[in-house]
């Protein structure tokens, strides 16, 4: 599939999303190239005057920057007892809407937020939808800088092969937003992913890994048809 096929996709299912918000809405506002499309449309909605009186949390630097650009004001978890509705992209999704997240190194954040919504909303293009999770994409898991040798044989022991991820533009490793480290880690199939997520995060280091089980409510897929992006539930 082309680039432009996939970027158009990705615009498609983040205006749908953003349709979706209403006014007076606190917004879980996700990360990522997909969820970009999604907070512009709200400034564009808010710019119109068609939305009124949304209030943002961001999930990262970049979701914060795009918030402040479209003009969406932000609050953070201190200033609110529960957010109406999240919108967040992910790397990977199975047909019972478990995730995997992170590929922006976001996953730690994201979760906490799209955990507190009454509504959190998937938003991705079709390439990723899979049978099995963990099949194209490696498991991110943050960790504390101090435990990456310890966390990456724990995981190595778990049967994965983990990579510190590295940056670009940029020379070593990636740090996050929290100031900790990613280690990539491929499974091949995450056959259990409730169980595993838990396992995971039990090991002393880690801070969260990108597997969201449970969490999402609606998944709004983006795909093209008759040459046409178009956009449906899953
Ligand atoms: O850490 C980043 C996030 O989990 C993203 O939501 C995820 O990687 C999907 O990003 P994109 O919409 O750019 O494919």
């Amino acid at each position: 599939m082309s680039e432009d096929a996939v970027k158009a996709m990705k615009q498609q299912v983040g205006i749908a999303a953003a349709q979706r918000v209403q006014s007076g809405s606190i917004v879980g506002l996700g990360t990522g190239s997909t969820t970009a499309f999604a907070i512009e449309h709200l400034g564009d909605r808010l710019k119109s005057g068609d939305l009124k009186d949304i209030k943002g949390i961001p999930t990262s630097f970049q979701a914060s920057v795009l918030a402040k650009k479209y003009g969406i004001p932000l609050v953070t978890l201190d200033d609110v007892e529960k957010i109406d509705i999240a919108i967040d992209g992910a790397d990977e999704v199975d047909p019972n809407k478990v995730l995997i997240k992170g590929g922006g190194a976001a996953h730690t954040r994201e979760k906490i937020v799209d955990s507190l919504a009454d509504v959190f909303i998937v938003v991705v293009d079709s390439t990723k939808l899979v049978e099995t999770l963990g099949s194209t994409f490696p498991l991110p898991v943050e960790v504390l800088p101090v435990a990456v040798s310890p966390v990456t044989r724990a995981l190595e022991a778990l049967g994965g092969k983990p990579e510190l991820r590295m940056g670009v533009k940029k020379d070593g490793p990636v740090i996050t937003d929290q100031g900790n480290m990613i280690l990539d880690v491929t499974f091949g199939s995450i056959p259990n992913p409730a169980e595993f997520e838990k396992t995971l995060n039990n090991i002393p280091g880690v801070l969260d890994n990108g597997l969201f089980v449970g969490l999402a409510d609606v998944v709004l897929v983006g795909e093209i048809k008759e040459g046409q992006p178009i956009v449906r539930e899953l």
